[in-house]
């Protein structure tokens, strides 16, 4: 675990508040584009605590046996066949009091979810619908959930579960940072190189900003791409494969090119 990769901000704030909230027993909803660290930010949460961490990943599917567990034939000891319950990501997290983290919460069906409700407020309690089982967190049980704003697909959350979070927005690092991360994260050692991708993911933070571009073009995750390929071949070849190739729309992938001729000759 003492090799983790930590989550890394220089608003060391975002990191600092999740771990506060936390420790005040608030469930946190992480909100933030893709590959911005939402997942790497609940591990390091889980790291510091020193408890292992529990998903769920949300999506249409989502049903209660995803999140709760389900029941199965097993022989005991005896020979016997019984009908056991084998618990899902949220009665382990919880009847061992360690962290559960559901993921694109906004991506699971309003049906499914109200079932938590319990779990998520001063209750802390459940009751397995499979089983009969009332289920009581232990001491320590924390929940992180993130969602992707903007995302295709996604849905407005229901209030009343929105109601039972509070809000850490994760946006992508830049500068220094992202030159850390690349580092830590990444193959790549040439520094130069290293120092043109933050300078490129500038930049195309700018065109973002400035409606030209999508935000999620250049997300850590396709920049640490990006890194690992620029150590085999070359840099306008990695950036082709690591996020231009992956956007439909030809203008935005037109003006990607333009920065690219900008930064490397
Ligand atoms: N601030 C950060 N500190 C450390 N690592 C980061 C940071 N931002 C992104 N990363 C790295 O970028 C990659 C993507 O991050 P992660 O999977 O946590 O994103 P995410 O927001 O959970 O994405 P998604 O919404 O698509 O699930 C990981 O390899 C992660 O280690």
């Amino acid at each position: 675990m003492s090799q983790l990769k930590k989550y890394i901000n220089n608003d060391e704030t975002v990191y600092n508040d999740a771990l506060t909230m936390i420790k005040l027993k608030k469930n946190i909803l992480l909100k933030g584009p893709t590959g911005s660290g939402k997942t790497k930010l609940a591990e390091t949460v889980a790291n510091d605590l020193n408890k292992p961490m529990y998903s769920v990943n949300c999506s249409v599917d989502l049903d209660a046996e995803s999140l709760l567990g389900f029941k199965t034939i097993e022989t005991n000891e005896k020979g016997h066949q019984e009908i056991v319950f084998i618990d899902g990501p949220v009665l382990k997290a919880m009847k061992n009091g360690d962290l559960l983290y559901i993921d694109e919460i906004n991506m699971a069906k309003p049906e499914t979810l109200p079932i938590l409700n319990g779990v998520l407020d001063y209750r802390r309690a459940l009751t397995n619908p499979f089983t009969g089982e009332v289920v009581q967190a232990k001491e320590g049980f924390s929940v992180i959930a993130a969602i992707n704003v903007g995302y295709i697909g996604t849905l407005p959350m229901n209030e009343a579960l929105k109601n039972r979070f509070v809000v850490l927005d994760v946006d992508y690092i830049d500068g220094h940072t992202l030159k850390t991360i690349i580092k830590e994260q990444s193959q790549l050692t040439d520094n130069e190189i290293i120092d043109s991708i933050v300078q490129f993911s500038k930049d195309l933070r700018i065109m973002s900003s400035q409606g030209q571009i999508s935000e999620e073009a250049a997300s850590i995750r396709a920049l640490l791409d990006l890194a690992d390929l620029a150590t085999v071949i070359p840099i306008r070849r990695a950036i082709k494969r690591a996020i231009i190739d992956k956007i439909d729309d030809e203008r935005e992938q037109q003006a990607i090119q333009n920065a690219i001729e900008l930064i490397f000759e």
